[in-house]
């Protein structure tokens, strides 16, 4: 389980299925991928939906390493999602299938009901590790993109599935860097105290001690989303998660 949340939804170009359409960006940033980003209304929520790691595909089980990687960080704005669509565009690339279950989307739909308090951050993930686990089930590499601020929980998805499946990433950008971006003015609001319980400004995150993999600013710059990407594919590759 790959798990990369956000507010932003992606909107693939095309899927293994052919299903959904996106929009392309004008210009992307070097290192950044061409798909579709789109707010997170209700109309782009149902375009999110099967590829490879944004979506999912019918291709025999045996063809495809199951997988769920789960991307955390101790906030929002990490880069959770832009990683997790660059992974799967990648994963596409290879002929694997993925699904990317992002947080902040699945938060419009099945757990619309869910607040960020401790129980219920708890049972979003407790929901999404199981959907991973289904996913993985069907051979589709499943990318859950989340903040999943306490280990409990994590640790909890990790024990859904079989030893080496759950593939946690942590994302562990810089808050002042997260900050800086602040697209949605989240984190002003909660500076200035308007939305409370925060990560990462007044509610904990607590960071992996023993996470498959580490995607951390190197010197005084932050690696792009594919490059980023590329690290995590490195690892699958490695452990033979993207053999034909
Ligand atoms: N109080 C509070 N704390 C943290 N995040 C908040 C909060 N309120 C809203 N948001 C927005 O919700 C996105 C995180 O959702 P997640 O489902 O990943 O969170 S969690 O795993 O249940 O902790 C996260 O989006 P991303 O920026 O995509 O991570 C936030 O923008
Ligand atoms: N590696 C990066 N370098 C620079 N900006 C980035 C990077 N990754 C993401 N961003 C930008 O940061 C903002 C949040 O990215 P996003 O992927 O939605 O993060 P998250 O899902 O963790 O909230 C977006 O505006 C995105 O373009």
């Amino acid at each position: 389980m790959i798990a990369i949340g956000g507010r932003s939804v992606v909107q693939r170009k095309s899927s293994p299925l052919g299903l959904g359409t996106g929009i392309e960006p004008p210009s992307p940033k070097p290192g950044f991928v061409s798909f579709g980003v789109s707010r997170n209304t209700p109309s782009s929520r149902l375009s999110i939906r099967v590829m490879a790691m944004d979506g999912s595909g019918a291709v025999s089980a045996s063809a495809v390493s199951d997988a769920d990687l789960n991307t955390n960080g101790h906030a929002g704005n990490l880069g959770k999602s832009s990683v997790a669509c660059a992974l799967s565009q990648m994963l596409q690339s290879k002929g694997k299938l993925s699904y990317i279950l992002d947080g902040d989307n699945v938060r419009h739909g099945l757990n619309r009901d869910l607040s960020f308090k401790a129980e219920d951050r708890a049972e979003n993930i407790r929901r999404i590790g199981e959907v991973a686990k289904l996913f993985a089930d069907a051979g589709v590499i499943c990318i859950a993109s989340l903040i999943s601020p306490y280990k409990r929980d994590r640790d909890a998805c990790r024990v859904l599935l079989p030893d080496g499946e759950f593939i946690e990433v942590f994302m562990d950008t810089p808050l002042e860097v997260c900050e800086e971006r602040d697209p949605k003015g989240l984190y002003k609001l909660a500076r200035a105290g308007k939305i409370k319980g925060f990560t990462g400004i007044d509610d904990p995150y607590e960071p992996p001690l023993n996470c498959e993999i580490v995607l951390s600013q190197k010197g005084g710059s932050c690696a792009s989303p594919c490059e980023m990407a590329e690290e995590v594919m490195s690892y699958l590759e490695e452990k033979g998660f993207l053999q034909a």
